[in-house]
């Protein structure tokens, strides 16, 4: 009854799933609402690769916002492509940067982590793509993780010559265990998704984004007998000190975050990184 009246806020499609997105026109975050199930559906979509940059991390913000207002019953958080996931941060929100706009860049990072890995409903990466760095961290902020066969997980930070935030390592450590994160951070290792399945990085695989969407939905009936309130409480109990690690700390996190990057062999890495970027390609 409560659900219907919350959803009720929301303009219902013919197919019966209602759209919407905070700025009332979608740009680069989709969110669709199933009108029977009350699951939201977050799509990024930003092409070509999902990189995440401060327009995009602003949008899927006030989503979640609004979807926590809206009481939804869960999230399943996937992309429009069906190659990337998400390549993770947009390396030109870190190279040759403007301190206001990488600010306020971070700030984003940090605020969507922090609502999305505490958000109340339980959540699903549908991982339809490969899925680096901050694409990885996206993935971990939720609660179950569906993956399509023959993409490529992990936090390859040292890769680039920058060191993955306390925040991103917590985030592989409380799915992975302190040995195995250890070994993968420091070597900056992608997993395929048959190796991510082997070390319960991620949950189950799937033949394709189809098969992975309906995976993803059926975790939302594990609940079906729970109470949600028990559920969410659960979680937040779970959740609280790894998010209060950062909360605490998010001016601390930002100055580290802007002086790491402004050194000047990590501005040469990057560019450096960019470049072979535009050289290479990944089938
Ligand atoms: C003491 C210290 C305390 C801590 C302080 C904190 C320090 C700093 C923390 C930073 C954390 C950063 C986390 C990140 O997320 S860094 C980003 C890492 N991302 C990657 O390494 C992914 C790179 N991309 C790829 O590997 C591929 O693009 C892939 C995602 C596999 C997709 O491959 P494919 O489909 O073949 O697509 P293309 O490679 O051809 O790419 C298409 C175009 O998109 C551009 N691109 C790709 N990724 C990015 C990106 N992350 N940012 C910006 N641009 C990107 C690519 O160059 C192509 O461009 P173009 O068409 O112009 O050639």
């Amino acid at each position: 009854m409560f659900l219907r009246s919350a959803l009720s806020l929301w303009p219902l499609a013919r197919n019966g799933t209602r759209s919407y997105s905070s700025t009332g026109v979608t740009k680069l975050v989709a969110v669709t609402v199933d009108d029977q199930t009350g699951i939201a559906t977050v799509n990024l979509q930003r092409p070509p690769v999902n990189s995440l940059n401060l327009e995009l991390l602003t949008e899927l913000s006030s989503s979640l916002t609004d979807l926590e207002k809206n009481k939804s019953r869960g999230i399943i958080l996937k992309s429009y492509s069906d190659a990337v996931f998400s390549a993770g941060i947009d390396i030109l929100e870190m190279y040759k940067c403007e301190e206001e706009r990488v600010t306020l860049f971070w700030s984003a990072l940090q605020e969507v982590w922090i609502k999305l890995y505490g958000h109340f409903a339980p959540t699903v990466a549908c991982i339809n793509g490969h899925a680096p760095a901050g694409g990885c961290l996206l993935a971990l902020s939720c609660e179950y993780r569906v993956m399509v066969k023959e993409k490529t997980i992990g936090l390859n930070e040292t890769k680039l010559g920058i060191v993955a935030p306390q925040w991103f390592i917590a985030s592989l450590v409380n799915i992975i265990g302190q040995r195995q994160s250890e070994v993968a951070l420091t070597t900056g290792k992608m997993f395929t998704t048959e190796e991510a399945l082997r070390i319960g990085l991620v949950d189950e695989m799937a033949e394709n984004t189809e098969d992975a969407f309906s995976k993803s939905l059926e975790f939302f009936k594990k609940f079906k007998n729970i109470s949600p309130f028990a559920r969410a409480q659960t979680k937040a109990f779970i959740r609280e000190s790894t998010i209060q690690a950062l909360v605490k700390n998010r001016e601390k996190d930002l100055k580290m975050f802007i002086n790491e990057i402004r050194k000047e062999n990590v501005q040469k890495g990057l560019g450096q990184y960019l470049e072979s970027l535009k050289k290479r390609k990944v089938s």
